[in-house]
């Protein structure tokens, strides 16, 4: 029976090599491969990936040099640890990386299933069947929950281990929000704002990234990334997007010499699945270090299968946003749209997934320029609005930009 195969971890390494960023879509861990060489390798990928969110094989020579004494056994004398890396790197076509993690997988699972049953068959000799059946089945079933379970302990070490490191959470500039998310946006955080027709998503969706001071994503299904950044360009050089329009000389000579400082990522995604924006955002997680990504808005996100409802379509869209956003430690804000009688289409898909969910409302007097915000579902803290209808908390300024501002 074959429990391991040589070759095949040797092309999953070799293509982690080439494609470094595929590692994070893979269910392995060290100790599924059989060879220990391979499986010292793979957990230093795994480190490098932790660390700076990407490697080549360069980053291994000094490491594997030391290695040398612990892999003395794989090795033929005269071969060299560094010299491997590179024959894993040449030797190797363009593989199927998760297709092969998957085989890898199951060979470390036969192994396990494989090693019990044959204690258990030497234990029979001597201990009673239920004894055996027993150990038996902790065995297996010990193999079988390592993967992604933690013990109170280990989670309770993980957080002991976080608080070393500075808060996760990125301010939106709009001091009233912040506070209302208790400080800002949230690394693994799903955050959800509502609006009607024409009530300010997009301006507000744009004002906090033009407040933010990290890389982040802007997926931009609606307005085009040129659009919006005219408005913050508008806002910059204190003029009306609109100006834009005419193409006059003192706008033109306003930004000729205009210097952009913020940390906007852009993606036009019109028309796209929320499997090819997160395809996406995964790439700009690693290339460009965001930490987080704005979708404007998430009932424009495609890709209802034929027999699907769109409900239910929606419901997957937000999970899948929140679920990718947990898993990759960055923040997402999805903007939506409610319909003319304040209902949310899909809302609570929506609702379920986000961490914090806020409603944007007009204000009585100040209905033109004057907004609250609701905050309807909140799972991380009291539930308490950002302002109300007769006390406006963010104030739309049509004359530049425009913009929000408190
Ligand atoms: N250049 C501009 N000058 C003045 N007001 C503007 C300008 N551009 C947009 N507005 C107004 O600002 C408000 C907010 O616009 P915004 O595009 O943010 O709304 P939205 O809720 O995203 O709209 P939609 O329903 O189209 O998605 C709207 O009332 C719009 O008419």
């Amino acid at each position: 029976m074959k429990l391991h195969d040589e070759n095949l971890e040797q092309i999953l390494l070799g293509g982690l090599f080439r494609k470094s960023d595929e590692i994070l879509h893979i269910e392995l861990q060290p100790e599924d491969f059989y060879y220990p060489v391979h499986a010292d390798i793979f957990a230093k990928m795994q480190a490098l990936i932790a660390e700076k969110r990407s490697f080549i094989v360069a980053d291994f020579t000094l490491w594997a040099k030391g290695k040398r004494p612990d892999w003395e056994l794989y090795f033929a004398e005269e071969a060299e640890p560094t010299g491997y890396l590179q024959e894993l790197v040449d030797c190797t076509l363009t593989p199927d990386i998760p297709h092969i993690a998957a085989q890898i997988k199951e060979f470390a699972r036969r192994r396990t299933v494989y090693a019990a049953v044959k204690e258990a068959e030497v234990l029979l000799e001597t201990r009673p069947a239920a004894e055996v059946m027993t150990l038996l089945q902790d065995c297996l079933s010990g193999s079988s929950v390592v993967e992604g379970i933690r013990s109170a302990q280990e989670v309770c070490q993980d957080i002991v281990i976080s608080l070393d490191k500075p808060a996760d959470c990125h301010q939106t500039g709009l001091a009233y929000l912040d506070q209302a998310m208790g400080g800002g946006l949230y690394a693994g955080f799903t955050y959800g704002f509502c609006g009607a027709e024409k009530s300010g998503k997009t301006t507000l969706a744009h004002t906090i990234s033009y407040n933010l001071d990290c890389p982040h994503l802007y997926v931009a299904l609606e307005m085009g990334s040129e659009q919006i950044e005219t408005r913050n360009l508008a806002r910059d050089t204190q003029i009306n997007s609109l100006k834009f329009l005419d193409r006059p000389k003192e706008v033109k000579d306003a930004l000729a010499n205009h210097r952009v400082n913020r940390q906007t990522y852009y993606y036009d995604a019109p028309g796209q699945s929320v499997d090819e924006i997160m395809t996406r955002v995964a790439s700009a997680v690693l290339r460009y270090n965001i930490k987080g990504f704005i979708v404007d808005y998430w009932q424009l996100v495609a890709g209802q299968q034929k027999g699907e409802t769109e409900e239910r379509h929606l419901r997957e869209v937000a999970q899948k946003f929140a679920n990718f956003a947990r898993k990759h430690g960055v923040w997402c804000i999805l903007m939506a749209q409610m319909n003319k009688d304040g209902q949310l289409f899909g809302g609570n898909g929506l609702k379920k997934a986000c961490d914090q969910l806020y409603m944007i409302h007009g204000c009585g007097e100040y209905s033109e320029h004057g907004r609250w915000l609701q905050l309807d579902a909140s799972r991380y803290t009291f539930r308490g609005n950002v302002g109300s209808d007769e006390n406006p908390c963010l104030f739309l300024n049509t004359k530049q930009g425009p913009f929000f501002h408190e």
